[in-house]
Formats: structure tokens, C-alpha cells, sequence
């Protein structure tokens, strides 16, 4: 099988001294579906960023990524094609970045601009084939009712669908997923995820995610990478994410603070899979 990602020695130094990636070496494989793991500041988003080139690493390194075996960096620099290789990218975010005050359908038909003409983007004229692609791809995601609604009107775990249907309308290679479900509740959590698998399974496409919920890691990612303080700390199949693992990448006090949240969550009636769950299930069993 082909590596979609080959990422070699890239680092990232913000500000100066704050090191937020130290030397990352990794490969993905076409089709594998991928949790990013790891404490909040080790990097995750950073390193995703990277991969889409909406960041470069540190100048004078050696750092380099390729996706789909495209230069989208090296030293530190963007490659002049990383417009033409981010068309092949789909990118998810947690604040779903659909433009509000347009219908869903037309931020479905916004995925197609990188490979349409630019006056026809700039018009916003698409073609009937581009609107039945369109409808299809929100069908995919159940909201193809809602497509000549205002993209506000939704919830955040149907903004989410949405964006994924624009990923899809894009004809994405590879989906790079950053907190996709950070902000969704648990049900529309498993809604989103359920699509995202849905996606790697029947199309082949290569999803990585980054996670907080550590559950979902494990329920849908057949690989889990975790990183910590900048660094890659475990690379493997996510059902080797046992609880002492979980509890050396989170690190003891992390883990006190989350099975307190959790045990907040579980009053309140929430079911929320995530590493604090997960935790505290284990600390009560
Ligand atoms: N644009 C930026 N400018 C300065 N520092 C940044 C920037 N982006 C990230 N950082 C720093 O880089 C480190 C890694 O941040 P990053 O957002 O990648 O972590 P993360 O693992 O995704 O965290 P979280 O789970 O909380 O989102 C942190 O110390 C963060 O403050």
C-alpha cells in the first residue's frame, strides 16, 4: 500500500522557545483511518495544520511533509504547488467554518472552488451536475433536506455534516479532521463519527482526526498516535490504548481533573465516552 503522509523530522517552534513539535517522524497508509491523541498543547493541531499546509515548520530544519506524495513543505518552506495539492485535502474544523448567511447547498458547492474556474467561483455558477453532486453528497450525510436553508440555522452537529458533505464534494483524497466532534454532543458525536468511518470504509479514504475522547479513538480508529510535549509517544493499533498507557500520556493530574469532570458529567446525566469517562469507569471498577 502507498504512504498518503510521510512526515520526516518536522519541527515547530513558536514564539521563539515554545516547541511545539519536536521532530515528528510519521507515515500513513492509504485507507487507514487514524486518531491524533494526546493532552491539550502537545501539538495535535499543530501537526495537522502542518499537513495542510496551513502552517510551515521551523526554517534552516530538515522538516519535510508530503501528502499523497506531494511536497506541501520542506525547511520550512510551503511548496509552490501546496494550492493545487490542499484541492486533494479535505480539511474539517470544530467551529465547522461554514459562511453562515449562505444556504447549505452553496457551502456544499463552496468544496468545488479549487477546481473550478476562478470567475465562476467568484460568480458562484455551478452547474446543474455540480448541484445534483451537491444534493448527493449532503444525502450521504442525511441533511440533504435542509440544503436551501441558511447555513446558522443548523446545529453544530449538522453544520459538522455539512462540512463534511463540502469535503466530499470537494473530492477529497484525505480528510484531516482537527476536534471534528470537540464541540458536539454525544449523539451528534457519534453521528459525525459514524460518517467519517462510513467514508474511510466505503470510499477508501484516508481520515486522520484529532481526538480528545479517547472512546472514540478507540471505537472507530483501527490506529491511534498520541503525542506528548511535542513528541510522538505512541504510534500503534488504538486497542493497545490501556488504561496505564492513557494515564502516561495524560500524566496523573490531567487524570484527577478529568475523572472529576466526569463524575460532574455523569450527575448531570451526560454519557460522555471520552478519556475522562473512560478513566473514571476504570478508577470505579
Ligand atoms: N499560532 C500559534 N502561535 C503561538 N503558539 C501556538 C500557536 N498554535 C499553537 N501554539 C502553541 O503550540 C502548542 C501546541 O498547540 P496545539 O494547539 O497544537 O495543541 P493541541 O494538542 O491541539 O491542544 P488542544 O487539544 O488543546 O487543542 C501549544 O503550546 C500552543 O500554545
Amino acid at each position: 500500500m502507498d504512504n498518503v503522509v510521510q512526515i520526516k523530522s518536522l519541527h515547530k517552534t513558536f514564539n521563539s522557545s515554545n516547541r511545539a513539535l519536536k521532530g515528528i517522524d510519521l507515515s500513513v497508509l492509504k485507507g487507514e483511518m487514524v486518531a491524533l491523541i494526546g493532552p491539550s498543547g502537545s501539538g495535535k493541531s499543530t501537526l495537522l495544520r502542518h499537513m495542510a499546509g496551513l502552517t510551515w515548520g521551523d526554517r534552516g530544519g530538515q522538516g519535510s511533509v508530503s501528502i499523497l506524495g506531494e511536497t506541501i513543505q520542506k525547511q520550512g518552506k510551503l511548496a509552490h504547488t501546496v494550492r493545487h495539492s490542499r484541492a486533494k485535502i479535505g480539511y474539517i474544523f470544530q467551529q465547522f467554518n461554514l459562511v453562515n448567511r449562505m444556504s447549505v447547498i452553496n457551502n456544499v458547492l463552496m468544496g468545488r472552488l479549487g477546481r473550478i474556474s476562478s470567475w465562476r467561483g467568484t460568480l458562484g455558477i455551478f452547474t446543474q451536475e455540480e448541484r445534483s453532486l451537491a444534493l448527493k453528497a449532503l444525502a450521504r450525510v442525511g441533511m440533504e433536506k435542509y440544503a436551501y436553508q441558511r447555513a446558522d440555522t443548523l446545529s453544530g452537529g449538522q453544520q459538522q455534516r455539512v462540512a463534511i458533505a463540502r469535503a466530499l464534494m470537494q473530492k477529497a483524497e484525505i480528510i484531516l479532521a482537527d476536534e471534528p466532534i470537540a464541540s458536539l454532543d454525544p449523539e451528534s458525536s457519534r453521528i459525525v463519527m459514524d460518517i467519517l468511518k462510513d467514508i474511510n470504509e466505503k470510499d477508501g479514504k484516508t481520515v486522520i482526526v484529532t481526538l480528545h475522547q479517547v472512546e472514540y479513538a478507540r471505537k472507530y480508529c483501527g490506529r491511534a498516535v498520541a503525542l506528548k510535549n511535542g513528541e510522538l509517544y505512541f504510534d500503534g493499533p488504538s486497542e493497545e490504548l490501556s488504561d496505564k498507557r492513557l494515564a502516561n500520556i495524560y500524566g496523573a493530574s490531567q487524570l484527577s481533573v478529568d475523572t472529576q469532570e466526569a463524575h460532574k458529567d455523569s450527575e448531570k446525566g451526560s454519557v460522555d465516552l471520552g478519556i475522562s469517562g473512560s478513566m473514571a469507569f476504570a478508577e470505579a471498577g
